[in-house]
């Protein structure tokens, strides 16, 4: 019996030997490749199995910002074009010059994602951030019409409404208090969101612990997140099988609770997508001639028509309930906290800089009497405002690069090579000083930049990324920005913290760590 404990154990080891040794040999390979090819265009970094999580939490503490490690590269060696860093199990590129940006973001059709957070397929595989191919292609442009001038005019009502709502708590007599910008603005983001895709609120949905439902999507997509990229565990396990693999087998009991919990958020979704076919169903219009009135009845519509007729529709168009579900957390993900970040860095920068402050009250007070009576046409007239929220856009970005993405074979563009074992992202943020006269001093909030000539590079700067699967929610956050943003400036009244220190952390977004950002009074 003892043998053959002995025996197993010496198995398992030598094994497992060799497949760290497979690892080192695969990781020396790429930097010995890259070296020989490309010398000091290229920046490598190492730490063993942590890698890029290692990087940003240095960062963090040493520069209070998760990505100021790829800042002070772009800042002080302007010859590095990509940074590789490696860490034996998962090895990034992250191309960071101009051109490459271009080519990468030009080719994304070559490229796919098939990570982000544990277990991803289950909450968000199927929908348009992670789908690719002829399943992305027709949803996108499904969805794009949901997202042209004339429905995102549509919006505007319940984008006001849910801007009332903002810190509805505080009043005028409690003076200048200190409140969590983020959590309040996300909201109202969060409702947008779900009014928009549902017709509906779900304020008042609960999960079986009493916590809210969009908070339990929130804690979960972030737990998941912080697993996925922490836990050796998992990293060891997917590096072998994939995030999809290792996802579903030999699971931890973390692991098993967050499945549990991602199951309790996909059935109550299907509830409501259910509700809504009824509806749908129930109006007894003939769903050829249904004028769909939100995300939800566009997909409805197509889901009907394709359920009359299944057997002659391709496999990779069919619209699944499960497709639907993962819309909805996708749209809740991607369009919630970026857009609360947005608007909530917006009000510390104006805290900051009194005289933009200033000359943005002048332009709202000049041009709107009434919130209520506000239209959007008004809109039209606010440049000042333009300018705050792109310049807002470029100094807080909401992410300083896309999420990562893999290629079934090499990728060869004029002098840009990335290998397949490779995990690729480019740079998103604006880092360069020298790259026009509109980005010096780019580390200060100074929304005239734009007013001084021409950007150089269109590259340089693409909060919502660029290219075919650029961001589809963009002019939707813009318009929620600005509605929201009016309703509190000509509320509130913002002042600085004294002595408040901006720390940024990257969670799956952008976010400071301390979220009190303002002093905010109820005027
Ligand atoms: C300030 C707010 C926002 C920022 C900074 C932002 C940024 C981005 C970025 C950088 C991407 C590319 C990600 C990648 O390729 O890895 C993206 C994609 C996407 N965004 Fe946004 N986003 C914002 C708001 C929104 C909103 C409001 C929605 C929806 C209502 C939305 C929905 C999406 C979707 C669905 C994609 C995937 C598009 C595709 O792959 O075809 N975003 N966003």
């Amino acid at each position: 019996m003892i043998n053959l404990i002995k025996i197993s154990f010496y198995l398992f080891l030598t094994v497992f030997s060799i497949l760290i040794a497979i690892q080192v040999w695969k990781t020396l390979r790429i930097y010995l490749i890259y070296k020989k090819k490309y010398g000091n265009q290229i920046e490598f970094m190492f730490f063993p199995l942590l890698g890029l999580i290692y990087f940003m939490q240095k960062s963090l503490k040493e520069n209070d910002d998760g990505a100021h490690f790829i800042k002070k590269v772009c800042r002080e060696k302007p010859h590095v074009k990509a940074i590789i860093i490696l860490s034996g199990l998962f090895n990034y590129f992250i191309a960071i010059d101009n051109e490459w940006i271009k080519f990468l973001s030009q080719d994304q059709d070559r490229f796919y994602k098939n990570d982000g957070i544990f277990a991803f397929s289950k909450m968000y595989g199927d929908s348009l951030l992670f789908t690719w191919s002829k399943m992305w292609k027709r949803q996108r442009a499904l969805l794009n019409s949901s997202f042209h001038y004339d429905s995102l005019k549509a919006r505007v009502p319940i984008i006001k409404d849910e801007a009332k709502n903002f810190c509805n708590f505080l009043k005028p007599e409690q003076g200048f208090v200190k409140v969590d910008m983020f959590d309040e603005t996300q909201k109202i983001t969060s409702e947008i969101i779900t009014r928009t895709f549902f017709n509906r609120e779900f304020k008042n949905k609960f999960i079986s612990n009493g916590k809210s439902l969009t908070q339990e999507i929130g804690d979960i997509t972030q737990e998941a997140y912080n697993y996925r990229l922490s836990s050796p565990y998992f990293i060891l396990k997917s590096s072998f099988l994939g995030n999809t693999g290792a996802s579903f087998i030999l699971n931890s009991p973390t692991e098993k609770e967050y499945l549990q919990r991602m199951d309790q958020i996909l059935k109550i979704i299907e509830q409501d997508v259910d509700q809504s076919i009824q509806e749908v169903i129930s109006t007894g219009i003939d769903i050829f001639e249904y004028q769909p009135r939100n995300f939800i009845e566009i997909y409805i519509k197509e889901y009907l028509i394709q359920q009359k007729n299944l057997k002659s529709i391709p496999q990779a168009d069919i619209i699944t309930k499960k497709e639907i579900v993962q819309q909805y957390l996708t749209f809740y993900f991607a369009g919630t906290e970026t857009t609360a970040h947005l608007i909530s860095m917006t009000l510390y920068a104006l805290a900051n800089n009194k005289q933009v402050y200033e000359k943005l009250m002048k332009e709202i007070k000049e041009n709107i009497k009434q919130y209520d009576e506000f239209q959007h046409n008004n809109l039209l007239q606010l440049n000042y405002l333009d300018l705050v929220i792109k310049e807002s856009t470029r100094l807080y970005v909401a992410a300083p690069f896309i999420f990562p993405r893999v290629t079934n074979q090499d990728y060869k563009r004029e002098n840009l090579f990335i290998r397949k074992d490779l995990l690729v992202m480019y740079k998103i943020a604006q880092y360069s000083e020298d790259q026009s006269q509109v980005f010096k001093d780019s580390d200060l909030f100074i929304p005239e930049r734009f007013l001084n000539g021409k950007i150089n590079n269109p590259y340089e700067m693409i909060p919502f990324s660029s290219g075919s699967r650029n961001c589809i929610g963009q002019h939707m956050a813009i318009l929620e920005a600005k509605y929201i943003l009016i309703h509190i400036l000509m509320n509130f009244e913002i002042e600085p913290v004294p002595n408040y220190k901006l720390s940024i952390i990257q969670k799956v977004t952008n976010a400071p760590l301390d979220q009190k950002l303002v002093l905010i009074k109820r005027k």
